[in-house]
């Protein structure tokens, strides 16, 4: 380095270019160390480079503790304030043993120096030095997982995102559910068992090449409203850091519009289509079978159904196309992406769309239990137990409330109100319950015996009671109407 600088001091300036030349070459062949850089502009075009930005993210993550000088930088795209080594610093790091040196410079291009043009952008580098001894090591090992380790924590620290789609246009705003699977209450097992699927199918990528598989998975949530199948989704996408692509079906036109949306969307994402037998017709049976529900339905959900309708009418995406880019999209683009579906008609829903290997988990979200409850009421009372939770559990094994309706009655309505009040309320509401399914069996019972005796058939009388209750039993919890309108 001192002879260069004698070089630099020296020698008259055109025969500097020789002079460097040589002193290069000289200083290469006594030099023990090898150093690599890793500009942040390449190519012809100057593109950004995804290494150096991987280095970026290692080098905040592993050197902050180190280096002497930051700087601070808002990183657009992240969700923190970014840390970084200064120019022209220099920290030290260990891989096996090997001691290895970063440092972080940039050069500014010459330009004369009075100049018509804008001013010419600073080019940043970082540089890699090593003994050469270690060439082997470094070259095959620590620079994959220098780039490994810092795309990870770009995904890690990246904001996340919710899209959702316009016709063949996606828009996004920022993710902030706050949603996560230990606040979710269902079953516990259940519950681990989902968790469990979702980490191995994130930590799968060497198991899918294997099977020569595309890396994706496909859940079918399903369950009567309110059961937490849009909460399961959040807490999913909490869990693995994704973002979520929220299709809206009735949006798209045909089939091509969809292939784009799908195209366009990125790896490490869930996608969901809600309401699927809502979003496109499957088949004609689910014609038929609406319907029969609608004489039940109230005029809001006839006029939403409506709504939906005129909005199908518009929409020629049909199931084997939907179909066909489910398998065969992501086959094309690879990538880690979860599709899911919900509904709340399991039964309605075309077979095909639902085969294994399509939609690989189906997980029934179900009514409170009373270890959804006990959940619920950690959450929402901090309470653990409490006397009137014996007849609460009581109540919850004879009638079927939804987790929503329990959350409902379990969030105080105003400061004073205390848990007791809170844990009353749910007890009236599921009592109430109890009562109108008693009455509604009674009139059923009535009927049936009408109807058995103008038919001559008691049998019947029995059966029509069953889906009787189910499609028009409806409650009113805390003011708020929630209708039941489904049975599993
Ligand atoms: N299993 C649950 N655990 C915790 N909270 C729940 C659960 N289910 C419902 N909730 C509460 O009820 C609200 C509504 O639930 P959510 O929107 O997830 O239901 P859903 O099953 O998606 O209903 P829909 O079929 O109408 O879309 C949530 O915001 C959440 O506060
Ligand atoms: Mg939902």
């Amino acid at each position: 380095m001192f002879i260069y600088a004698m070089f630099q001091q020296y020698f008259p300036y055109e025969l500097r270019g020789h002079a460097h030349k040589y002193t290069q070459k000289l200083v290469t062949y006594f030099y023990p160390y090898i150093q690599i850089t890793f500009h942040e502009l390449t190519g012809e075009k100057l593109k950004r480079s995804d290494a150096y930005f991987a280095i970026q993210n290692y080098l905040a993550d592993h050197t902050t503790a180190t280096a002497k000088r930051l700087k601070a930088d808002v990183v657009k795209g992240s969700k923190s304030l970014v840390l970084t080594m200064d120019d022209h610093e220099q920290v030290m790091e260990e891989f096996q043993g090997i001691k290895i040196w970063w440092s972080s410079n940039k050069n500014t291009p010459k330009r004369p120096s009075f100049s018509f043009y804008p001013k010419t952008e600073e080019r940043r580098y970082y540089t890699l030095t090593f003994h050469k001894r270690y060439r082997d090591a470094i070259t095959k090992s620590y620079i994959d997982k220098v780039l490994k380790d810092g795309k990870a924590i770009a995904v890690r620290n990246r904001e996340r995102k919710l899209y959702t789609n316009n016709s063949t246009k996606w828009s996004h705003v920022q993710f902030e559910h706050p949603a996560n699977f230990e606040t979710l209450a269902m079953a516990e097992n259940e519950k681990e068992a989902v968790k469990n699927d979702l980490i191995k199918f994130s930590k799968g990528k060497e198991y899918y090449t294997k099977i020569g598989k595309p890396w994706k998975r496909g859940y079918l949530l399903y369950g009567p409203p309110g059961t937490g199948k849009s909460t399961m989704i959040a807490a999913m996408a909490n869990l693995l850091d994704y973002d979520i692509y929220d299709l809206e079906l009735t949006t798209v036109k045909d089939n091509s519009e969809l292939r784009k949306l799908l195209i366009e969307t990125t790896s490490k994402s869930i996608i969901i289509i809600e309401d699927i037998d809502c979003s496109i017709d499957l088949t004609g049976q689910r014609r038929k079978e609406k319907k029969k529900y609608e004489s039940s339905s109230s005029s809001s959900e006839k006029k939403k159904e409506e709504e939906e309708k005129k909005s199908k009418k518009g929409s020629k995406v049909t199931l084997s196309g939907l179909l066909n880019f489910i398998d065969g999209i992501w086959s094309a683009c690879g990538g880690e992406r979860i599709i899911i579906f919900t509904t709340n008609f399991v039964d309605k829903l075309d077979p095909a769309l639902i085969r294994r290997g399509r939609m690989d988990r189906h997980i029934e979200m179900s009514y409170c239990c009373f270890e959804a409850f006990k959940l619920l009421a950690r959450n929402y009372l901090d309470l653990d137990d409490h006397e009137l939770f014996g007849r609460i559990e009581v109540l919850l094994g004879e009638k079927e409330i939804t987790p929503a309706d329990v959350a409902e009655c379990l969030m105080p309505k105003s400061e004073t109100e205390g848990v007791e009040s809170c844990l009353r309320e749910l007890v009236k509401v599921l009592e109430k319950l109890k009562k109108k399914k008693k009455q509604g069996k009674k009139k059923a019972e009535e009927e049936g015996e009408v109807n058995g005796e103008e038919n001559g058939d008691g049998e019947s009388g029995e059966s029509s009671s069953g889906s009787g209750e189910s499609s028009s039993e409806d409650y009113e919890v805390a003011g708020k109407g929630r209708k039941r309108n489904s049975k599993r």
